[in-house]
Formats: structure tokens, C-alpha cells, sequence
């Protein structure tokens, strides 16, 4: 999809993901102090946080916002009503420089005003798939990566690794897609599959996600903020 960047924006705002970008996950804005230095963004996990249009509109922080509002039939806390209504709303706040939709509600056709908010705003998109139960075969992976990649600027999956295969076939599809030009962000929840955070942007995943604090993980595997930040930039001096 060409998307269409107002240019209105404090550009220390924009989130383009053109390169790594490092969000720090949270349900409380005022940890931005310390995600401040490691992290590019803070993820604000609107499904998490009470009030969240209200934290959202006194935020007073450095950082650029990647607003979440997880439902929860894709691992979220988030009920469908007013769900994309609120995320449209956090589109028109300045510090909010990407929404995450769920590709689920792209395909359903419920999430045209949030893209069209987001677009008339100059706001980025990830099109966003989770699996919390395993990883489907590569092709598949592929199939939902390039999908997702119609409707955003930045395609993500999240699956579950049970075995390292899995985890490969995560890396090397993060690597095709990749290879083709497409913007994608891949990890793989849960233990076996944990190494992908900090490898796969070696592959190309513009996207890692990670909690302050390893008590306030959002998702399962996440390492801490510190230790996804040094581990990442370590395999990048590599290069
Ligand atoms: O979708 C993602 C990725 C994630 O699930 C992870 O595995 O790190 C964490 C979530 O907060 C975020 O919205």
C-alpha cells in the first residue's frame, strides 16, 4: 500500500522503521524516563493501561508512541467495543507515531477508519499476526508476512516456537521477505524461540519489543529492555 506521509508531524515523531527500532512495551507511560537511551519508542499497550486516551493526551515524554489496543481474541485484554474507535483517537496525538492493527481486523474490513486516521495523520501502520499456539510451515509464514504488508508499513507475526525448526523457518522467511524489499518485524514468543528477538533482526526484522522491567513482560520470552538492547546491538557491531 503507498502510504501517504502528511509531513505535518514534529519529525522526532515519525516512526519509519527503516531501520531497527526498539520499543519498549509498556502499560504506563510514565516508565518512558527509564526506556529513555536503550529504547527508540515506547510500545503503549493501550488494552493494558487504565485510561489510556487521557495518559496518552498528558504525555509529556521524548520518546515516539507505538500505540497497541490488543483485543483479546489475539492475546490482548482489549473488548471489541470502542477497541479501533480509541486507537483511531490516539492517531491524533502528537507523540503517536505508529498504530498496531491486527491483520484480523484488517481482513474483516473493521479497521478502515483507523487506516485512514492513521494515513490522513501521517502515522505509520504494523499490520500485526499473532499464533500463541506454534508455528505454522514457512510458507505460511510467508503467505501471512506478504499480507499483511498490503495494508502497512511494517508486516509483523509473532508465533510460538516449540522446536528450533520452528525458529528457523521464522529467521528464514524474516530473510526472504526481506530479501524482496518488504518491511517486516518477526519474533518468536516463548522459550525455545526466545533467541529470535535478538537474532532476528540480523535477518531483517525492523521491530523488537521488550519490557522496562522482565515483571511487566506483554508477551511471553521477552527478555528485560537492557538485555534485548545490548544483545541486539552487539550482533550489529558484528556486521
Ligand atoms: O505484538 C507484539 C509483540 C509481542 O507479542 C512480543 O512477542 O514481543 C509483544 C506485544 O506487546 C506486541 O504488541
Amino acid at each position: 500500500m503507498d502510504v501517504n506521509r502528511d509531513g505535518n508531524r514534529d519529525e522526532n515523531r515519525n516512526l519509519s522503521f527503516e531501520t531497527f527500532t526498539l520499543a519498549a512495551s509498556t502499560a504506563d507511560l510514565s516508565e518512558e524516563p527509564a526506556a529513555r537511551g536503550r529504547a527508540d519508542c515506547l510500545e503503549f499497550r493501550m488494552d493494558l493501561a487504565d485510561a489510556p486516551l487521557a495518559a496518552l493526551e498528558s504525555y509529556g515524554g521524548e520518546l515516539p508512541i507505538l500505540a497497541t489496543n490488543r483485543a483479546a481474541w489475539e492475546g490482548g485484554e482489549a473488548d471489541d467495543e470502542g477497541r479501533l474507535e480509541a486507537l483511531a483517537e490516539a492517531t491524533a496525538v502528537d507523540a503517536v507515531g505508529a498504530v498496531d492493527v491486527e491483520l484480523e481486523s484488517i481482513l474483516a474490513g473493521d479497521a478502515e477508519d483507523v487506516l485512514e486516521a492513521a494515513r490522513e495523520r501521517g502515522v505509520a501502520v504494523v499490520a500485526s499476526a499473532h499464533d500463541f499456539e506454534g508455528t505454522p510451515p514457512r510458507s505460511e509464514l510467508v503467505r501471512t508476512l506478504t499480507e499483511a504488508g498490503k495494508y502497512a508499513d511494517v508486516a509483523k507475526l509473532a508465533v510460538t516456537a516449540e522446536t528450533n525448526a520452528d525458529a528457523l523457518a521464522l529467521l528464514s522467511a524474516t530473510e526472504q521477505l526481506t530479501a524482496h524489499g518488504d518491511s517486516v518485524a518477526t519474533m518468536a514468543m516463548g522459550e525455545v524461540g526466545r533467541h529470535t528477538r535478538a537474532v532476528a533482526p540480523v535477518y531483517g526484522s525492523k521491530i523488537g519489543y521488550a519490557p522496562v522491567d522482565s515483571e511487566r513482560a506483554t508477551a511471553p520470552g521477552q527478555y528485560d529492555l537492557e538485555t534485548l538492547s545490548r544483545l541486539v546491538s552487539a550482533l550489529e557491531s558484528l556486521d
